[in-house]
């Protein structure tokens, strides 16, 4: 059977070629300095005169585990709380998580490196400009335009390996300098990765990777493009507006193809993350509520979560407006792979990076995945707010056979902040899904707050529901297009319509088996719904 039976047909109605398909954009922002965030773009500008309020307990009660950004207690007058105006907290701030924004960086991404660092950016721009083709592309062109592609691309490379090997130390001062510089890096890095020959070896020269191992050292951060980069850091809102940006005044700095569809395939992840910030906020003070709370505990959780939910349904909806955006088979062929890591290499060649010796280990050196939406990390905050995993279990996440769990292994891929909050956040021992449980024993499980908490689970499982019709869209159909030209090319006849429907096993990101994968994660969430004898 098809990947996700029952939004075959969803799938179907939407899969036209949007408008937009392959419209070039200019990517890159020009400003000539670096820039400080405008003061209207200050986040903080809102909360400065509201009294600290952190470390209350009522009681003086600290648990022994304290839940991540526990520490503030949540307003009196809860029915009206206003999360944007609410106190900042520096459990948050340890976390590198907004109230704000969430995940997303409360202030907007550094345009711009001090000049000492201009020939990253010069090189950047070089990249943008020549329009550099994957290899795997130039390859299939004709000849005359394999020709033309290979010398600008062989162009390009060269120029890369006589850059100098800028030193990073005065970088070292300011994290969102080392963000920027990472970013600049990783991006040099995949384009250079990915134009090299296909039966060349993949050897990174040290003007990229010496700079880019010692920064991704500093950060922990593996030595490849992640979610982080591309998607929470990769922004730009105007510089006069309100902040946070509202999601429609989000624009997209760089991208790889200068196409209006891969910027709106990291815009769309970029704008969940930031309203999701919303419902991590709400999530928060529900689990704050029911370690805490007094008798009106429950009418307090049930309010936090329908309010989550409604955020929840949002993302649903700003994640099927890709289908608008975005032509599948241009983002199968010509986009996801430049977002592929050194572990996805069709003809298994490694990423050697030169210099690697003098900078070191770390935890993170020998992660090379690609780029995956799996690396968000309000999705599986939600998971954990939820006690999704638990409810059936640790560790019973699907996984490529022989590995860590394959949502485990996409944490490495995070920012160490937001990795330690969701650590944290699942080895709390109070979840708000035990909490809804001693409810139903008490109260019955007819109650309000059992209802509220199943309609969040519900509306997160019709999340990973349209997610696979995404995936269905934008991955499998395009693979079997693929396979199935290739297959009747050596036939030497035409693809039929009825070969489309084969149903072949589509590899995802570190070779995980994708329709089960996201299957099981969707069935996971499905079984966190809570469901009574009599029920
Ligand atoms: C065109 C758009 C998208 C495509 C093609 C896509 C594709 C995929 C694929 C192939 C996987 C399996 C893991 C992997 O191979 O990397 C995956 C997992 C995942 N994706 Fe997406 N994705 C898209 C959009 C999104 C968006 C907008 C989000 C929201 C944050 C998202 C969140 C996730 C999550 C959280 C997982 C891990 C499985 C789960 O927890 O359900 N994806 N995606």
């Amino acid at each position: 059977a098809p990947a996700s039976e029952g939004v075959q047909a969803d799938v179907m109605d939407n899969a036209g070629a949007p408008e937009n398909a392959g419209t070039r954009v200019s990517t890159v922002a020009r400003d000539d300095h670096v820039q400080a965030p405008p003061k209207s773009c200050d986040p903080h500008q809102s909360t400065r005169d509201v009294p600290q309020l952190v470390g209350v307990f009522p009681n003086d009660e600290k648990p022994t585990k304290i839940a991540p950004a526990i520490y503030i207690r949540p307003a009196s007058n809860q029915q009206d709380i206003d999360l944007f105006s609410n106190a900042t907290s520096t459990a948050h701030k340890d976390f590198d998580i907004d109230k704000h924004t969430g995940f997303v960086p409360a202030r907007r991404p550094l345009v711009r490196l001090p000049s000492a660092w201009k020939e990253w950016e010069e090189a950047r721009d070089a990249a943008v400009f020549a329009r550099l083709q994957l290899a795997e592309v130039t390859e299939k062109a004709d000849e005359k335009q394999r020709d033309k592609e290979k010398a600008e691309t062989e162009k390009w490379r060269a120029s890369i390996r006589k850059m100098s090997v800028l030193s990073i130390d005065e970088l070292k001062e300011s994290k969102e300098k080392l963000i920027l510089a990472r970013h600049l890096l990783t991006f040099l890095l995949h384009c250079y990765a990915h134009t090299i020959p296909t039966i060349d070896p993949i050897v990174i020269p040290r003007s990229i990777s010496v700079p880019l191992l010692q920064t991704s050292k500093i950060l922990q951060h593996p030595p490849v493009l992640t979610y982080f980069d591309e998607n929470l850091n990769n922004w730009d809102c105007p510089e006069n507006g309100k902040f946070p940006p509202s999601i429609n005044d989000l624009r997209c700095r760089t991208t790889f193809t200068g196409t209006t569809d891969e910027a709106e395939f990291h815009l769309t992840l970029t704008r969940i993350e930031l309203r999701g910030g919303e419902a991590l906020e709400l999530m928060r003070l529900a689990l704050v509520e029911a370690v805490h709370g007094n008798e009106n505990g429950p009418a307090k959780v049930t309010d936090y979560l329908e309010r989550a939910t409604i955020v929840i349904q949002e993302l649903r909806e700003i994640l099927l407006r890709i289908k608008n955006l975005m032509d599948p088979d241009l983002f199968y062929n010509k986009i996801r792979p430049w977002l592929s890591g050194g572990d996805g290499d069709t003809g298994g060649r490694l990423w050697i990076f030169e210099g690697k010796d003098e900078v070191g280990e770390w935890p993170g050196l020998s992660e090379l995945s690609g780029l995956s939406a799996a690396q968000s990390p309000i999705i599986q905050a939600l998971d954990a707010y939820l006690g999704i995993e638990s409810a059936r279990g640790k560790g019973s996440y699907a996984t490529a056979s022989g590995k860590k769990p394959f949502l485990e292994r996409m944490r490495s891929y995070m920012a160490l902040g937001h990795r330690k909050f969701l650590s944290e956040l699942r080895a709390y021992p109070r979840q708000i899904r035990t909490y809804v449980q001693t409810i139903a024993e008490q109260q019955g499980s007819d109650s309000a707050v059992v209802h509220a908490y199943n309609i969040a689970v519900k509306a997160l499982k019709d999340l990973r529901d349209s997610h696979m019709v995404i995936v269905t869209l934008f991955v499998i159909g395009p693979a079997r297009r693929v396979k199935n030209e290739a297959a009747a090319m050596e036939a030497g006849s035409a693809p039929s319509a009825r070969d489309e429907g084969k149903n072949d096993q589509v590899k995802g990101t570190g070779g995980t088996e994708l329709v089960k994968f996201l299957k099981g994660v969707r069935e996971q969430t499905a079984d966190a719904i809570l469901q009574f004898d009599h029920d």
